[in-house]
């Protein structure tokens, strides 16, 4: 029998493209989908959904208890809302979740299923009923180097990261266009001449950026031709939650660190916010645990995940395969430039690209629900 299945957040951003996602894998015919609203409670169901009828109240625990399985991207404040209170009605069912909030909790598998399945499979197989999808850069960067975990080569590494304005949401992604709009207007004049001065340009530019009518309310500060080297909270030790996230959450995935057998794996690094629409990048040097020739590396790379994508470090390779642009919209995850590092013939370089509301967002929770229904 189909099991019927709890869908809250389905608009919203992550939602849409887990939706159109799960359309795409037919996982909609093999579950019945209730669908659930925050804000519009009794109003239809998306008509795509063929028979879902009308939209539930997301805040009735009692509709929401009788579900065996509830799929969540509404986002973190719902989850901290509405989980407990279900948990505490003595709903038992199996809880899959884009926000951050339980992700830490030991009752909770954060879930990439091609990096950590067997996490997962010991998980379900203990009765484990929370999986939650990990942090976008971090899911990223797995998918790309899955194999140099697997082969268990990696000492340390630091990533240095380029994060899309999508990260932040939908709101981030309008601000940012709208910025690079009105730079463009204000000096579109300009531009037309082909003799007019670069520096008066520039000049002009400048002063948009630094003025305050610039709609910045999303990022606090212009994004359009400036970075951001701070994402989310301050944890008051000169990292951000951000930073915080690479090792606690990569090491919690790959059953790694305290509570496990295999020792922890040092990562760090700085996360900064770039004006890239959807898909994060990093730029990581790894140590590795003894030195291994680059072409072992790349047969590592390539075997790691079937969607990891080996790009050979040349210039034309980097610049059309290994950018937000070539890659946004797809699954694929590119790896590159990849060589040895100064430091030694055991450090090396790479960079990474993912679209984070792919698999940095809502393909590990697709997959996840198929796992739940035993369909995958
Ligand atoms: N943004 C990202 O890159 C990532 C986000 N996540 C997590 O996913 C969760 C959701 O994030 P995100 O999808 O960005 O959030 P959104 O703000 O896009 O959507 C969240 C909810 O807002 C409500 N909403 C209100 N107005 C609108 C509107 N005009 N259009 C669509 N929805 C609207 C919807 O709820 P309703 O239908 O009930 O009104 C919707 O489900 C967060 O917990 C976040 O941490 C995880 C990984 C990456
Ligand atoms: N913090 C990420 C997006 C995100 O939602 O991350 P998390 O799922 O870890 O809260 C970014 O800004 O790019």
């Amino acid at each position: 029998m189909m099991q019927s299945v709890g869908i809250v957040g389905w608009r919203g951003m992550v939602g849409s493209v887990l939706m159109q996602r799960m359309r795409e894998e037919g996982d909609f015919k093999l579950i019945n989908p209730v669908f659930f609203s925050t804000s519009n409670a009794g109003g239809a169901a998306p008509s795509w959904a063929e028979g879902a009828g009308l939209l539930q109240d997301a805040y009735d625990i009692d509709t929401l208890k009788k579900l065996p399985i509830i799929l969540t991207a509404q986002g973190g404040d719902y989850t901290t809302k509405v989980y407990p209170q279900l948990r505490a009605a003595g709903w038992d069912g199996i809880w899959i979740d884009a926000a951050s909030t339980l992700r830490m909790n030991d009752d909770a598998i954060i879930v990439l299923d091609p990096v950590n399945r067997h996490v997962i499979d010991t998980a379900m197989q203990k009765g484990i009923k929370n999986y939650i999808g990990g942090n976008c850069t971090v899911s990223c960067m797995l998918m790309g180097l899955a194999g140099l975990f697997r082969e268990d080569v990696v000492e340390w590494m630091t990533s240095m990261t380029y994060q899309a304005a999508s990260g932040g949401g939908a709101k981030h992604m309008r601000e940012l266009i709208s910025q690079f709009g009105i730079l463009n207007h204000t000096v579109s004049d300009l531009l037309a001449d082909p003799a007019s001065a670069i520096l008066e340009i520039d000049r002009q530019v400048l002063a948009q950026q630094r003025d305050p009518q610039l709609p910045r309310d999303n990022f606090g500060v212009p994004l359009a031709g400036n970075l951001i080297p701070w994402i989310d909270k301050d944890l008051g030790n000169g990292q951000s939650r951000e930073e915080w996230k690479a090792q606690a959450e990569t090491n919690k995935i790959l059953g790694r660190g305290e509570g496990f057998d295999l020792p922890l794996i040092p990562i760090d690094g700085l996360c900064v916010r770039i004006g890239a629409m959807r898909s994060h990048s990093q730029a990581l040097t790894i140590k590795l645990k003894r030195d291994i020739p680059l072409d072992e590396i790349e047969d590592m790379i390539k075997s790691g995940t079937p969607w990891a994508r080996y790009i050979p470090n040349v210039r034309e390779n980097s610049m059309n395969e290994l950018t937000p642009v070539a890659i946004s919209g797809t699954l694929d995850i590119p790896v590159g430039r990849l060589r040895k590092l100064n430091m030694g013939s055991d450090y090396i370089s790479a960079f990474t690209v993912g679209d984070q509301l792919l698999w940095g967002a809502a393909e590990p929770l697709r997959r996840m629900l198929r796992i739940a229904i035993g369909e995958l």
